[in-house]
């Protein structure tokens, strides 16, 4: 099904600002034929009655039934495919362990291309089932993996950004798993832009490449540094991971002298489409250098419960005016589902604003600052904060972005939304759809217009 050369009347949520959140009752939303909105039709605005009348008698509009409404799709801006099968497993260590114990030996296994294949088909499908429309990909080290990923993603119609991961420190990485040499780690980098660019089933450009460099403790200055120049020649984006961990933070700062922050820009690797996963432990000047430059952060909630030991303070970073999307970091995170993590992210908030230990005085207890966000923030983060952060026209339902939506079913006999009609209406069904929406409630999935689900 398509509803490209079509128009769609529905009540939408989205969330194009962080403190903007609206509500479109009956809106009439046209898709033109490269799946981008034409329209977007208010039902107080004038010539609306005309054209919905004239939209049905050509039998050109399509109608959500009662109780589904429509939402931008979600936006998962940190993803590493290769540890699906350890999704909700092996959180009971600390990052540096989880990552030589569990996590290499498992990414190691996808120079088995039949196994690759098998496992992101998977996680794609269920990403897509969970309403995920745009995942950003950390993959492996292997390049035909991670082609493999690219055409899944192009097979099943997911918005995609896929890195190669580039890791070749020999003292952080293990043997069998490592670039051989920061030339190895460049090379490879390059030939899966490539590939990225040159794939006949790209034109619409559904899939980007990233430039992954996976921490700094992974990568030798030589290859940040020649990755930072490819950086500057693709114009590609970035992504890796910044200040998430004291050990992860503490290793920099031995290591350069610097802040995580400090030390990427000054490689060329803080551009305007750069994201940082976690990000927990920034400085302010850390924070105004990201927003100088305008990268973005991934904010991953329940990840950080296990690996940060802190809470990123995003209703400060949203203050600031910095791009921020939302995380689910499988398998960091033991969730595929965004809706998961946006309620992860207001619960962490309300904790960080008030303290958690009841052995002191709320008074002492409380960060005597105000942390909390709300579910029209987590849901702005989870759909137009991550699209912006990444620099794509998806997100909210505005005239000239493409249609990447999804249809929750508030009535779907299996899911985890219960609405009554004699007190629900507007606002409270978004914040109910927000706190309860399961991969049950998720009826339908567009991308670019085109139904994948
Ligand atoms: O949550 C995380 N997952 C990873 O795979 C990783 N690698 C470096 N740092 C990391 N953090």
């Amino acid at each position: 099904m398509t509803l490209r050369n079509r128009t769609l009347l529905a009540t939408a949520f989205h969330a194009p600002e962080p403190s903007g959140m609206e509500v479109l009752e009956e809106v009439l939303i046209s898709i033109d034929a490269e799946g981008r909105i034409s329209d977007v039709l208010k039902s107080d605005a004038p010539g609306y009655t005309e054209k919905r009348t004239a939209l049905e008698a050509a039998g050109v509009l399509e109608v959500l039934p009662a109780g589904s409404y429509l939402l931008p799709g979600l936006v998962d801006c940190h993803v590493h495919a290769p540890q699906y099968p350890q999704l909700g497993d092996a959180l009971d260590v600390p990052l540096e362990v989880w990552l030589q114990k569990y996590t290499f030996p498992l990414e190691a296994r996808y120079a088995d291309l039949a196994f690759a294949r098998e496992t992101y088909g998977m996680l794609v499908e269920d990403l897509l089932a969970n309403g995920t429309t745009t995942a950003l990909y950390f993959a492996t080290i292997h390049q035909d993996a991670t082609r493999a990923l690219v055409d899944i993603c192009l097979e099943k119609g997911q918005r995609a950004l896929v890195g190669k991961v580039a890791m070749d420190h020999p003292e952080n990485c293990p043997d069998f798993y490592r670039d051989a040499s920061p030339e190895e780690a460049i090379a490879g980098t390059r030939a899966l832009i490539d590939y990225v660019r040159s794939h006949p089933q790209n034109r619409e450009i559904l899939v980007h490449p990233v430039i992954t460099p996976r921490f700094i403790p992974a990568c030798t200055d030589a290859a940040l540094e020649g990755l930072g120049a490819l950086a500057r020649e693709c114009g590609c984006h970035v992504q890796t991971h910044c200040s998430e961990s004291d050990w992860e933070h503490g290793y920099v700062l031995d290591r350069h002298g610097m802040t995580d922050t400090e030390s990427l820009d000054r490689f060329g690797l803080m551009t305007r489409r750069t994201m940082l996963a976690h990000s927990n432990l920034l400085t302010a000047s850390d924070m105004d250098r990201i927003v100088e430059r305008g990268a973005g952060v991934a904010h991953c909630p329940l990840s950080n419960g296990y690996f940060a030991g802190a809470v990123f303070p995003l209703r400060a970073a949203l203050e600031k005016g910095m791009h921020v999307g939302m995380g689910t970091d499988i398998s960091g995170g033991p969730s595929a589902s965004l809706f998961e993590n946006a309620r992860a992210a207001i619960l962490v908030s309300r904790m960080f604003e008030t303290g958690v230990d009841p052995d002191r005085a709320p008074e002492e207890r409380a960060s005597g600052a105000a942390r909390r966000i709300d579910f029209r923030q987590a849901f702005h983060v989870a759909t137009a904060g991550g699209a912006k952060a990444l620099d794509l026209p998806v997100g909210q339902f505005t005239k000239g972005y493409l249609f990447d939506a999804i249809v929750v079913d508030t009535r779907a006999e299996k899911g985890t939304i219960r609405l009554f009609d004699d007190r629900d209406a507007g606002e409270t069904i978004l914040q109910k759809i927000v706190y309860g929406a399961s991969r049950a409630n998720i009826a339908e999935v567009y991308v670019g217009g085109q139904q994948v689900r």
